[in-house]
């Protein structure tokens, strides 16, 4: 048994959500309590179901039977962590030209107002929205308008805000102009245009019938980059095929297509495990990466930022392939030579597939070589994923402690 499972301690530590595998786990938290191992636990409601309970259903097929799934290219739900903006605030309004005009009162002088100021476009946290997915390419802000006759100024274009999530980074070219870490913070990504001015401004002494004005200065125009700091606060990581979809399947309700070839997932999905503290982590399925992913092979580079971006990760292996061992050195390898220090990030090792014969031959040899004790599952029959969820909460845990320790804000879902 690994040394974090017997101090697993908190009483209610999953919550009894339909959508989950989880579903009477409450029931099971006295027995944690008295440190039992999960596997020798027994719910006390439902006593002809054992602990470590085989949902079938959990990991594929959840679709309603005769409804298609979406294909991976066709599902636009994805999570979105990247996106290239254009901003452009409003044009301003023109000044006015014009003159007073009355009966029985000639030369009047001049009355033409200022145009309105153009609308800025800002960004602005919104603790509602999750990923970058609901960002468009290209923003146009609202112009002012012209000033118009008896002095009369244009009025001027509203603000445009872009709901962005917490952890949004700012970049323009390389350099990052803004962090936008809390709820309601903003950054004002293009400013907006001045007014211009009527005739009525230039009236001087030396010239009191000016008819000049001038016309509204275009608004700021940018090209933004948007970056999420956080994807979510665990990634499973893992070749193609091993199972991550089918795992966060089992563990959430999230819904990534499951299939027996390589590279069906082509973008993150998040799934959401309840505990029953009202504590919530998100968990990101990551597309599959396969050796020289760092010089950008199979899915690239683009998927290994995704991993760069969560907060601890979970290595997944299948444990069904002869050396699996070598999948997780070379996962490894991946990540250390995409960034420094990436491999040593929290993890845990998962062995899934452990319904196949050849796979629980294989798991005395992996710990062997590994030198460490690795969560034995498997995805498909929901064998043993009680104890990945014990282990996701402790390293979740830990994660927020170390996030306050540097006095920074811990990501909550
Ligand atoms: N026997 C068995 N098969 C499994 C298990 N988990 C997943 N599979 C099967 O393995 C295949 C690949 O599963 P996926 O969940 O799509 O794998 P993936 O890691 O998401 O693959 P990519 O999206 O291509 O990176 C599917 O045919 C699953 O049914 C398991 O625990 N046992
Ligand atoms: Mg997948």
């Amino acid at each position: 048994m690994a040394p974090w499972a017997g101090a697993m301690i908190p009483g209610r530590i999953f919550s009894a959500s339909p959508h989950t595998l989880l579903e009477g786990m409450v029931l099971w938290s006295p027995s944690i309590r008295a440190g039992l191992k999960p596997s020798q636990l027994l719910p006390q409601q439902a006593p002809s179901r054992p602990l470590s309970v085989g949902y079938m259903n959990c990991a594929k097929h959840q679709e309603l039977p005769g409804k298609k799934p979406l294909s991976e290219k066709k599902l636009k739900r994805h999570f979105v962590d990247r996106r290239r903006v254009l901003v452009r605030a409003g044009n301003g309004g023109s000044g006015a030209s014009c003159f007073h005009s009355e009966p029985r009162k000639e030369f009047g002088g001049p009355d033409g107002g200022d145009g309105g100021s153009g609308g800025h476009v800002i960004l602005r946290v919104d603790q509602q929205v999750r990923s970058l997915s609901s960002v468009l390419s290209l923003y146009q802000g609202f112009h002012g308008e012209d000033g118009g006759r008896k002095n009369c100024s244009g009025r001027g274009g509203a603000t445009l805000y872009i709901r962005v999530p917490v952890g949004t980074l700012v970049k323009e070219g390389s350099e990052t102009v803004a962090e936008l870490s809390h709820p309601g913070d903003e950054y004002i990504a293009a400013l907006g245009g001045a007014g211009g001015k009527g005739n009525r401004f230039f009236l001087a002494n030396d010239n009191r019938a000016p008819a000049m004005y001038t016309p509204g200065e275009p608004g700021q125009e940018r090209v933004l980059l948007l970056e999420l700091k956080t994807v979510a606060h665990a990634g499973l990581v893992g070749f193609p095929n091993a199972g991550k979809s089918s795992l966060l399947r089992a563990i959430s309700n999230a819904k990534p297509t499951v299939a027996s070839y390589p590279f069906t997932t082509l973008n993150p999905h998040i799934g959401i495990v309840h505990y029953a503290d009202h504590q919530q982590v998100a968990v990101a399925d990551i597309p599959g990466i396969v050796r020289g992913a760092h010089q950008n092979r199979g899915l690239g580079l683009s998927f290994l930022r995704h991993i760069e971006r969560c907060l601890f990760l979970l290595f997944v292996v299948d444990l069904s392939l002869p050396e699996p061992w070598a999948q997780v050195e070379d996962l490894k390898y991946e990540l250390e030579k995409h960034k420094e220090g990436l491999s040593q990030r929290p993890h845990e090792i998962i062995a899934n597939k452990m319904d196949l014969p050849q796979a629980r031959a294989n798991l005395p040899r992996l710990q062997a070589h590994l030198g460490q004790e690795v969560i034995a599952l498997s995805a498909l029959t929901g064998e043993n994923l009680e104890q990945l969820l014990l282990r996701v909460k402790v390293l979740h845990d830990a994660c927020v402690e170390a996030e306050r320790g540097q006095g920074r804000q811990p990501l909550r879902w």
